[in-house]
């Protein structure tokens, strides 16, 4: 699909309800499955990288029927039973690859975990190295260091410790096994923490379903074994990555963005991107559910740290060209291992447009230019293309390639924007 673009000329007026949270979806299919007791989750993610996770674990041998409202999944106690070797296809999913590599270690058959060609880029080397050091027995059966895996072994439990400075996943994933381990859990993090954030989000999902992690000053998370998790019927909360695009169509092109079903004390860590579209001149204000934002000044550049918001830093970056002054981004390397190197996407999107970007390691400084249209390759990355939206309404003139891409995590999001009268183009 093509999207082609053109820029608005009058303030917008969006009003959107945001789709359930991505990563709350994930992990509420993986407690549930592992739980005692069944569950229903309600109004969860229906999107690939979802259903990739939800098909992987029936594959596992998870029993899974729709409901009238989400999804019901009965429990295993964590035995999981997948009745052959299997090899599970996670695509391009990276919370599923690295999140399922430690729930693998329940299976009692071998489970090999496979994705794209991309995903086979994506490194996992932290995370086998740390599950081999408690009893699992994963190997490569490709480049050491990345899928595809073949995991097989058990989860001992003990101490362990992991580096946090590729991917925060590599934690969430011992976090959310840890409890079926044969003794308790001790998970120590050596280096600077990336995607914080979803670590908050780990906690939160784990305490719904019943599980409380200690979690010490000095980053040490101690989980106790014996308990698993409690089947409950869970209601997934909205996801502010996906509003961040609503917020920033407003930022850039003057007017107004509601966006509801976004949860106030949410733990996301891109709940703080409202914060920095404040610093950058807009006005936020809550709504009963969501948060209301208003763009009636010109827009000033900002120095942040997005290490907490990876997800967002496209969207940010999109807004910057738009801002007098430069903008810098910083605590960004992580970027380089997701979809696509984003950081390399970011500068060959915007210095394409006529925006100055001058990147290092970990940061990046977006300088405005004399704007212009073109074309935009995601190269399958959803969050390339969704941000191509803003660049496109804001400058007009600017064609998305492969624009069905965003089915990853957003499959509605182009039908929503033609719904807010904001795709003024043709596909
Ligand atoms: O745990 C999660 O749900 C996620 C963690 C983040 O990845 P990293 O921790 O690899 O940065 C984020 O980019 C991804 O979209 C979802
Ligand atoms: C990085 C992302 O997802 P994942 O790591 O699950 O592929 C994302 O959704 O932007």
């Amino acid at each position: 699909m093509i999207v082609k673009l053109r820029k608005m000329n009058t303030p917008v007026e969006i009003q959107v309800r945001a789709p359930p949270s991505k990563s709350y979806t994930h992990r509420a299919f993986i407690a549930a499955a592992l739980a005692e007791g069944d569950s229903n989750i309600i109004e969860p993610l229906i999107a690939e990288d979802t259903l990739l996770t939800l098909n992987a674990l029936k594959q596992l041998g998870v029993t899974i029927e729709e409901s009238e409202n989400g999804i019901i999944i009965h429990g295993t106690g964590g035995a999981l039973h997948p009745g052959e070797k299997i090899k599970i296809d996670l695509k391009n999913s990276g919370t599923s690859m690295r999140l399922l590599a430690s729930v693998a270690l329940l299976a009692d058959r071998p489970v090999i975990l496979t994705g794209s060609e991309r995903m086979c880029e994506r490194p996992i080397g932290d995370l086998v190295s740390a599950l081999n050091a408690i009893g699992g027995q994963v190997r490569y059966l490709g480049r050491t260091g990345y899928p595809p895996i073949e995991v097989s072994g058990r989860i001992l439990g003990g101490n362990v410790l992991i580096s946090p400075e590729i991917s925060s996943q590599f934690i969430t994933s011992l976090l959310m096994a840890a409890p079926y381990a044969e003794e308790d859990l001790h998970i120590s993090l050596r280096g600077r923490s990336v995607s914080a954030s979803y670590l908050d989000i780990t906690l939160d999902l784990m305490a719904s379903f019943g599980i409380s992690v200690n979690v010490d000053a000095v980053k040490t998370f101690q989980v106790g074994c014996g308990k698993p998790f409690a089947g409950r019927s869970y209601e997934v909360e909205g996801d502010y990555s996906s509003a961040s695009y609503f917020f920033a169509i407003a930022a850039v092109c003057g007017g107004e963005a509601a966006v509801t079903n976004l949860k106030p004390t949410s733990p996301q860590g891109d709940r703080q991107f409202l914060s920095l579209l404040r610093d950058m001149g807009c006005t936020i204000s809550s709504l009963e559910d969501g948060y209301h934002l208003i763009r009636d000044s010109p827009l000033t550049g900002i120095t942040c740290d997005m290490s907490g918001m990876p997800d967002t830093v496209q969207t940010l970056a999109a807004v910057a060209p738009f801002a007098s002054g430069t903008t810098m981004i910083r605590g960004i390397s992580h970027l380089r291992h997701k979809e696509s190197d984003r950081i390399a996407a970011i500068e060959q999107v915007l210095s394409g447009f006529g925006a100055g970007v001058a990147t290092t390691g970990d940061s990046m400084t977006i300088t405005p230019g004399e704007l212009h249209g073109g074309i935009i390759d995601p190269a399958n990355d959803h969050r390339t293309a969704m941000s191509g939206a803003i660049l496109g309404l804001g400058i007009g003139d600017i064609t998305i390639l492969d624009a069905e891409c965003v089915s990853k995590s957003y499959p509605k999001f182009w039908d929503v924007l033609k719904g807010a009268d904001l795709w003024n183009g043709m596909s």
